[in-house]
C-alpha cells in the first residue's frame, strides 16, 4: 500500500455513492451489541443523526466511509458504533479473536480531541466490562509508558497521527493486525503539518483495513486521504438542502467596528449578559487572551483562557469544566490556524514528555523524532507552544450559546470551525463577528496579529463559504450612542490593562496552571469523583480592580427604562419592546433558519435593568 500523498487519481470512483439523507431510523434497527444500545439509551439519544443513519449500516458491513456532515452532528458515534459493535461480534466465542490485539486506530488531529474520543468509548463501553480497552497516546505521559500500554495490544489505540508513526517507527505499535482505521477531522490532519506521518501509517496497514475518513468539510486534503487510505469508499456527503435538515442552525452577525470599540462592545454584551448562557471568544493570540481576560476583570466578569501554552491538563480541565457549566466565558486562541505559516517557531521534542505541560510538545515530527530545532519567532518569544493543540477544532463544548469572534479568522475554514463549537447536537446558537473596516485602523494594527490580509477580506471569504452552504452573515447594529455611554469606564479599564501587566498575567497563570497540572495529572489518572471543583478563572489581580468599575450604574440604563442596545439585525432596524420590564426578545429557543432574523431570533437582549 505504498501511495505517496499528492499522488492523486482525481478519478478515482467510489463504489457507493450517497448523498441521501436516509430516512429517519431508530438505533434498534442497526441491531447493535445490546451493551452498546443501554449506552445509547443512558446518553438519551432519541434518534440516530442523518451521518449516523446514513452511515451506521454500510459500516456494519465492513465498507470504507467517507462522510462529509457539519460540525456537532455526531460524526463521532457514526464510525464509533460500528467499530465497537464489530470488535465486540469479534470476540464472541467461536468468532476467533481471542488474543489481545489492536484492531483499531483512531487518528485526530489533536490532544483535545484524542482525550475527548477516548471518554466517548469509555462511555459507549461501560457495560463492555473489559472486553474492549481503548487507550490514549496523544496524551502527555512519558514514552515509556506509552510503550507498555501499546504492548499491552490495547483493542483501540487513539493517537495524533504524530505520536502513531513513531510508536509504529520503533515497532511499539503494530499496524499489520489492524481491521479498522479512522481519521477524524481528515480535513484538518494535514494541515496540522502531518503529511510525512499520514505516509508512514499508510505504508504499514494491511490490505483490507476498514477506513473511515471524518470530515467538516471536502477538501483537497480529504481528496487525497481517501486516494491514500480508501480508494473504494461509501461516500456520505449531504446536499446543501438536507444538510439544512440536520438542524443545529447557528445565527451568524457580523459587527463592523475599530479595535477600542471592539473592547467597548465586549465590556456592554457580557455585563449586561446580553447574551445568556456560554459563550466562546476566540481571539488570534495568547497576549490578547489575557489582555481580555484581565479587561473584563475590571468589571468583576470572570472568564477562564485557552491557549497553547497552558498545560495540557489544565486545557482539558477547563473544556471538562466548561462542560459542566462551571465556567460561563472561555477566552481561546486559535493559534493553529496558521501552523503551515509558521514552521519555524516550532522548537523542540518530547524531552519533558512526563512533566504533563505543554511546554514539551511538538512532536509532530515523526520522520525526524530527536531533531531539535532552535529557531524562534517573535511569536514563540514566551513559551513553547503545543502545536497538537486546537480547540476550535472538532472539540465538543457543550451548550455554547454564542461564538464571539473578537478576531476574525484568517481563514473561513477556521470560521466554519470555530462557529461548529456551539449549535452542536441539533441545538441552535449565535456566532456574532468583529470586525475592523478599513476607515476604521486608525491606529492600531488591524485584527489578527496573524493575519496579513484584511479583516474586509476575509468576511468577504467567509460569507462566500457560509453562502455556499446556504448561509447568511448580517450585520448587527448596535445602538452606539447608547453604547458610547459606557466608553469612559472602557478607557479606563484600558489604560490599567498595560502591557506589563499582561505579560506578568500570562506568567502568573501559568506558574499557577503548571501546578494545577500535576493535581490534574492525578486527576486524569486516577478519576476520582471527588476533585473538587479547580477553578481556572480566579482573579489574576495583577492590576487594581476598582470597586466601582463593578458596578453598572443607573444612568448608564436610561433611567431603569428598558433601553434598546440594538437598533436591528438584518441591517434594518427591527423594533421591539421597551418599557419598565426586562425585554427578552431573542431568547435563542427555538431554530432559526439563518435567515429572516428578526424581532424573534434576535439573539441578543436589550438592556435596562440589569442589577449588577
Ligand atoms: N443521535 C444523537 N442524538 C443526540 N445527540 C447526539 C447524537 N449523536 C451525537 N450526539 C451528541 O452531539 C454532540 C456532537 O457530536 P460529535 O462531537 O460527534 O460531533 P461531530 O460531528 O464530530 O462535530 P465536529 O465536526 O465539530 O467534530 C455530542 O455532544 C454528542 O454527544
Amino acid at each position: 500500500m505504498k501511495r505517496k500523498l499528492g499522488d492523486t487519481d482525481w478519478s478515482s470512483k467510489e463504489t457507493s455513492k450517497s448523498s441521501k439523507s436516509a430516512a429517519p431510523t431508530s438505533f434498534d434497527s442497526f441491531s447493535l451489541d445490546s451493551r452498546l444500545m443501554q449506552a445509547i439509551g443512558k446518553l438519551n439519544y432519541s434518534t440516530p443523526t442523518p451521518v449516523q443513519t446514513a452511515v451506521i449500516p454500510p459500516a456494519l458491513e465492513g465498507k470504507d466511509i467517507l462522510a462529509r456532515a457539519k460540525t456537532g452532528s455526531g460524526k463521532t458515534a457514526a464510525y464509533l458504533l460500528p467499530i465497537l459493535h464489530r470488535i465486540l461480534v469479534a470476540k464472541e466465542p467461536g468468532n476467533g479473536s481471542g488474543t489481545n490485539t489492536t484492531t483499531g486506530l483512531i487518528l485526530v488531529p489533536t490532544r483535545e480531541l484524542a482525550d475527548q474520543v477516548y471518554k466517548v468509548i469509555d462511555i459507549y463501553t461501560e457495560l463492555c466490562g473489559k472486553q474492549i480497552r481503548a487507550v490514549n497516546i496523544a496524551r502527555n505521559i512519558s514514552d515509556s509508558i506509552q510503550q507498555s500500554l501499546l504492548l499491552d495490544r490495547p483493542d483501540i489505540v487513539i493517537s495524533t497521527p504524530s505520536r502513531a508513526a513513531i510508536h509504529f517507527n520503533t515497532e511499539t505499535l503494530e499496524l499489520s493486525p489492524l481491521k479498522y482505521l479512522v481519521i477524524d477531522e481528515a480535513d484538518l490532519i494535514l494541515s496540522y503539518g502531518h503529511e510525512n506521518d499520514m505516509q508512514i501509517i499508510a505504508g504499514g496497514l494491511p490490505k483490507g483495513v476498514q477506513t473511515f475518513l471524518m470530515s467538516a468539510t471536502l477538501t483537497d486534503d480529504v481528496e487525497q486521504l481517501k486516494e491514500l487510505f480508501c480508494r473504494h469508499a461509501f461516500v456520505y456527503k449531504p446536499d446543501q438542502k438536507e444538510e439544512q435538515g440536520e438542524g443545529g442552525t447557528v445565527n451568524q452577525f457580523y459587527i463592523s467596528t475599530g479595535e477600542d470599540t471592539k473592547f467597548l462592545l465586549l465590556y456592554v454584551i457580557f455585563k449586561l449578559k446580553l447574551i445568556k448562557g456560554k459563550s466562546i471568544i476566540f481571539v488570534s493570540d495568547v497576549d490578547r487572551c489575557y489582555r481580555l481576560r484581565l479587561f473584563l476583570e475590571q468589571f468583576g466578569i470572570r472568564a477562564c483562557v485557552l491557549n497553547s501554552e497552558l498545560p495540557v491538563n489544565s486545557r482539558l480541565h477547563i473544556v471538562e469544566e466548561f462542560n459542566k457549566n462551571v465556567y460561563e466565558i472561555i477566552i481561546a486562541t486559535d493559534e493553529n490556524e496558521i501552523i503551515g505559516e509558521e514552521e519555524d517557531t516550532v522548537s523542540d521534542n518530547d524531552d519533558n514528555a512526563d512533566t504533563g505541560d505543554a511546554m514539551d510538545v511538538d512532536d509532530n515530527s515523526a520522520d525526524q523524532p530527536s531533531k531539535k530545532k532552535k529557531k524562534k519567532t517573535k511569536k514563540s518569544k514566551l513559551r513553547k507552544r503545543d502545536t497538537e493543540y486546537g480547540v476550535s477544532r472538532g472539540v465538543d463544548f457543550q451548550n455554547v450559546t454564542c461564538v464571539l469572534n473578537f478576531d476574525l479568522p484568517v481563514t473561513s475554514k477556521s470560521y466554519m470551525h470555530r462557529i461548529g463549537r456551539t449549535a452542536r447536537a441539533g441545538k441552535s446558537g449565535m456566532a456574532l463577528s468583529l470586525y475592523v473596516p478599513r476607515e476604521l485602523y486608525g491606529k492600531h494594527r488591524p485584527t489578527s496579529v496573524l493575519s496579513t490580509e484584511n479583516d474586509e477580506k476575509v468576511l468577504e471569504r467567509i460569507k462566500k463559504q457560509q453562502g455556499k452552504l446556504g448561509n447568511e452573515l448580517k450585520p448587527y447594529n448596535f445602538d452606539m450612542k447608547q453604547v458610547e455611554a459606557f466608553r469612559y469606564r472602557m478607557d479606563a479599564a484600558l489604560r490599567a490593562v498595560t502591557k506589563v501587566a499582561v505579560q506578568n498575567a500570562r506568567m502568573k497563570e501559568l506558574k499557577q496552571e503548571l501546578l494545577a497540572s500535576e493535581k490534574l495529572k492525578r486527576h486524569f489518572e486516577e478519576n476520582p469523583e471527588d476533585l473538587k471543583h479547580l477553578r481556572h478563572d480566579r482573579e489574576i489581580k495583577v492590576v487594581r480592580v476598582e470597586a466601582h468599575m463593578k458596578r453598572v450604574p443607573e444612568y448608564l440604563l436610561g433611567k431603569g427604562q428598558a433601553a434598546n442596545l440594538v437598533q436591528g439585525s438584518g441591517g434594518a432596524h427591527v423594533p421591539f419592546k421597551v418599557g419598565g420590564r426586562r425585554v427578552t426578545r431573542g431568547k435563542m429557543k427555538g431554530k432559526g433558519k439563518g435567515k429572516n432574523v428578526g424581532k424573534r431570533k434576535d439573539p441578543l437582549k436589550s438592556f435596562g435593568r440589569v442589577k449588577r
